[in-house]
Order: C-alpha cells, then structure tokens, then sequence
C-alpha cells in the first residue's frame, strides 16, 4: 500500500461543488437492471423508493457497467462480484483482477519462477502437496482451468504425490453442476497417476458449510474444513467423490453439502495433512480464504481447537491480506491497489462511517479500501458491523440486517458527526444466491425499505445520496438460453440462477444538498463502477486524481 512515502494525498477543490455535505453512498448488493419478468424480483417486489429514483433518468438515475472488463475481469463473459466491484467502487481505477493475474502467470509459466512456488516445492521430495479451494469455473473465487494447470504444472516440477481438497460451488454456478467438475477433475488426476503421480481427491464439501465463511462469521464452518483436510475425519466416509458428491445431494444443495473424507480400503483416510507437506489455497479471491489462511498460518489462534497443527509450507494462490500480509508466502502478488478514495478522503477531512451486516462487513471496508484491512485514521474513521444470523440460509430470514444497516446509516448521518456515510446492503445478493424466488422478492423490499430510511435522513440533513450496486444478481433468477427465454433442465424443471449476472447496474443522485445543475454526463455512456469513486469525491467538493477515471457528472450552468 502506498500510504505514505512520495505520494500526496491532497486533493484539488472542485471548482463548482461545495464542501461539506453528509453524503450517504448506498450500495445495494446484488441489484442490477434486467427485463421485467416474473423472474425479475427486484421488479416483482413492492420496490417504491428505487422505483422513484428512476423517475430522475437521465440527468439523476443512469445505468453503469459493472462486470468483465469494466472491473479488470479476464473477458466481458465474466459476471461481476463483490470484491471486484467494491474494489472499482472504492479505488476508482480498473485493476486487472484476481482471476487474470493468475492466468497470465500460469500462461507465461512466472507462476513457477517465483518464491512462493519455490517454497512449496521444497516439500515435493518427501511430502505431499495439498491444493484446497473451490471446484468450478464460476471465476469469482477460483477457476477449475486454473486448478487443472497447476496441477499439471507443479507435477512436471516434481509433486509425486497431490491431495485436492474440493469445496462445491452451486452459488456462482448452477446447482447440480458440482458433479460434473469432480468428474473432470477426477479425470485429470487419473491421468497423472497414469505418469506416476500419485493424485487422488481427499476430501470435500458445500462451500457454505465447509471452509468457505468470510469476515469471521461463523467459525465452525472453518473448523469442518478442518477437521476434514487436515485431520482427515469427516462424518461422511467414501471410496471415491464423484458417488460422495451424488450421494450427498441426495440431501443437500451443492453449496451446502456436508463434509466428507475419501478412504481406502482399511477406511484410513487417503489424504490427511501432515508435517512435512505443501498447501496452497487455490482461490484467487480473499474474502473467503482469509479465515482459513489464519488458521493455517498462525501459531496463535484460539477461534477453534485446531487438535494437530501440522508443520506445513503453505502457500496462498496470492495474498489475501495486503495489510495483515496474509498468507505471507503466495504464488502469485495481488493486484496492488493504492491511493483509493477512502485513503484521499480521510486525508482531506472526510470523516467516514461505514456499515453493513457481518456477511457484507468487509465490503464497505476492506474490499472498499483495496483488499486492506483497519482503518486509514481512527479518529476520521467509524466501521460498525451488525452481526449476521448465523447457520442459517437467508431465504429463511430475507429481511436480513437491512433496517438494522437503515437505522444505523441514518443515526450516523443525523449525528453530524460523518460527512460520508456508507453501507451496503446485502439482501438483493443474499438471498438471490439461495435460488429461492419468493424469498428474495421479500428481500428486496425490505433492502428498498433501508434506502428509503437512509433517503429520508439525508433529506432531513440537507444532504446529498449517491445509490448503487456492485453488480446484478436479484433482477435475473432463471438461466436464459441467447434469446432471452428460460431454459429448463431435462426433467423439464426451470434452470435457477443462482449466480451474479452481466446486467448493468443503476446509479442514482440526489438530496437536497446537490448542488443546482448537477446532472450525470451524457457523454460517459460506457461508464462503470471505478467511475463512481471520482463521482463521490466531486460530491464531497473535490477533484479527484487524474489519474481515477473520470467522473460521472457535469455542472450543468442554470
Ligand atoms: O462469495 C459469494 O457469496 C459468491 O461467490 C459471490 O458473491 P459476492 O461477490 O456478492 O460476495
Ligand atoms: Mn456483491
Ligand atoms: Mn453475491
């Protein structure tokens, strides 16, 4: 992070807009713009508030990119996410991503060349490599293309003998879909052990119920995790994974599937983690590994009874935790992302506050600040997280944390005390990823209720809103074929999305404080995400760096 050093973190006054303002930037999680349709819950849900924004079009409500290119995402096929949408939303630059950064080093073979692949190595002679992530090509968290090269490459570099640790995805990708990666997978490691790698799956699980929690909210998913790849005991015991994956969903979703462990034929498990072995997590996103990364990594660590620390040479695909340097060995550097408009703000006197529930928290915070964890400045900075329910899934309680998120927004914005208030409000997302069509319609009411209460508080202020999304989500529910029309699978039941989308999202200004002739440019049209960061600084009285890309809005003369 380039914090401190050469850089100046002034910034211009904006030669139009005024200083002081409370600003509330909403982000709601999730929410992107498709056809009205009966799958289409943002439309189908009682949604007055947003709806009202709309009215502004053009001057005050636009639509913005938010997925492939536009959030430094491999290709335009690449659907947006949380990280790399707050990450556009907070830097104002498009930083190639997670994903391409890992693609290159695997395409030019630097992957190999570098400490952290050296690292792990050391342990090829005698011990065993262990790669733990998750099984897909959703590309949000990590990429099966990019799992099967590795595995490749790091059996040329001399791993005789691999474990892989799968977790199954269903929530970027379609449910059901788990089996047919493990069938590939399984392929492919039957293939080297046709060369004399000994290559096999050790264990697995749904990634919401096993390893993949985030922003520490539970864990004992954590501790499943463990107790399954390092420990090797599970409550579920099978000879080989693709039966324990169709087994297992015989009660469960693929992203809910419980623990199991792969045995031979004396019932031992075959891959358990012991001293002497390498492990690398091979996600690419941070948000879900970090969890895991501590427990691998730290010698102090009293989240659960961790039972065997085995000595290891561990390594993260990158770097999860610029601030935390966490895992401090990784085989490829993360996107560095500096100067964002959070660190620019604090510096020019912007006191900041910002809030979401615990499964969002890092959002609006780290994800927000460049994959950076704390605060910029204590004194300016206030970050509140309302606890999520925990163990359940969010179309049982859709409603989620959204008024609670609206009460605390509009307290912080009523106390003056902050001049940016931001949250983020996860409903839309949430409970779209469930699948469940009926609940997120409740969810985003109840998310268009918490922009309302934040709305009415900036009115009463004098205020200005800015209200976004980091990408779609609720407002598509079905998969589509090219024309648009839903497809159904072969028992003739509609295919449910229960992933992100490529839709666009809205963008919305506002309040009484916005200044007489602020409208959105009409000469952007390609604008997207990493535009909104100069959008707020200009908001807040400023011009932002020349380097961000440009702003949204003009000053119109009256
Ligand atoms: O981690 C998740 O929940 C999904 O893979 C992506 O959702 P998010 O990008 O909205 O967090
Ligand atoms: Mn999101
Ligand atoms: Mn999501």
């Amino acid at each position: 992070m380039a914090s401190s050093g050469q850089v100046s973190f002034k910034l211009e006054d904006h030669p139009k807009l005024p200083k002081g303002k409370r600003i509330a930037v909403v982000v709601l999680d999730g929410w992107g713009e498709y056809k009205p349709d009966q799958y289409n819950c943002i439309h189908v849900a009682q949604t007055p508030t947003m709806d009202s924004l709309k009215q502004g079009a053009p001057d005050r409500w636009r639509l913005i990119r938010a997925h492939g290119n536009s959030v430094g995402l491999p290709t335009e096929d690449d659907m947006g996410n949380s990280e790399v949408g707050h990450n556009a939303l907070g830097a104002g630059r498009i930083f190639a991503q997670g994903a391409k950064l890992v693609d290159l080093a695997l395409a030019s073979g630097k992957i190999y060349d570098g400490e952290g692949f050296k690292y792990i190595s050391e342990s090829f002679e005698k011990g065993t490599l262990h790669l733990i992530g998750l099984l897909s090509d959703g590309g949000v968290h990590s990429r099966l293309d990019q799992l099967q090269l590795l595995l490749k490459g790091a059996s040329e570099r001399g791993a005789k003998r691999i474990r892989v640790h799968v977790l199954t995805d269903g929530r970027d990708v379609l449910d059901g879909s788990s089996v047919g990666f493990v069938e590939i997978l399984e392929n492919d490691l039957a293939k080297l052990r046709g060369k004399g790698v000994d290559a096999r799956i050790a264990s697995g699980g749904g990634r919401m119920y096993v390893t993949m929690d985030r922003y520490e909210n539970d864990w004992d998913v954590v501790k499943r995790g463990w107790d399954a790849q390092v420990l090797g005991e599970a409550p579920h015991k099978f000879k080989n994974a693709i039966e324990a994956v169709k087994k297992l969903r015989e009660n469960a979703n693929d992203q809910y599937l419980p623990p199991f462990v792969i045995v031979d034929d004396n019932n031992k498990a075959v891959g358990p983690i012991v001293d002497g072995d390498a492990v690398v997590t091979i996600n690419f996103r941070a948000d879900r590994m970090v969890m895991l990364a501590k427990a691998l990594e730290y010698q102090d660590f009293n989240k659960f009874d961790r039972i065997r620390v085995p000595k290891i040479r561990y390594a993260g695909m990158l770097q999860y935790d610029g601030e935390l340097k966490l895992p401090s060995c990784y085989l490829v550097s993360p996107p560095e992302i500096d100067r964002t408009s959070g660190e620019y703000l604090v510096h020019n006197g912007v006191r900041t506050f910002a809030c979401s529930e615990t499964v969002k928290f890092g959002h609006v915070t780290f994800f927000w600040n460049g994959n950076r964890s704390g605060y910029f400045n204590p004194q300016m900075e206030e970050y509140v997280e309302i606890p999520s329910d925990v163990g359940i899934t969010f179309n049982v309680q859709p409603k989620m944390k959204a008024l609670e998120i609206g009460e605390k927004a509009r307290d912080a914005i009523l106390s003056g005390k902050f001049d940016q208030v931001r949250v983020n409000i996860p409903n839309g997302d949430m409970v779209g990823h469930t699948g469940d069509i009926e609940a997120t319609v409740v969810a985003c009411k109840a998310a268009d209720e918490a922009v309302k209460m934040i709305l009415d508080a900036i009115e009463q202020v004098g205020g200005i809103y800015i209200v976004t999304a980091d990408h779609g989500n609720a407002e598509d529910m079905v998969k589509r074929n090219k024309s648009g029309e839903p497809l159904l699978d072969k028992n003739g039941d509609l295919q449910i999305l229960t992933s992100h989308t490529c839709q666009p999202v809205p963008i919305a200004i506002g309040g009484p404080g916005l200044a007489p002739g602020v409208r959105f440019r009409s000469d952007a049209p390609n604008g997207g995400l990493a535009n909104v960061a100069a959008t707020v600084m200009n908001l807040h009285g400023f011009v932002a760096p020349n380097d961000y890309e440009t702003t949204l809005i003009e000053v119109a003369d009256n």
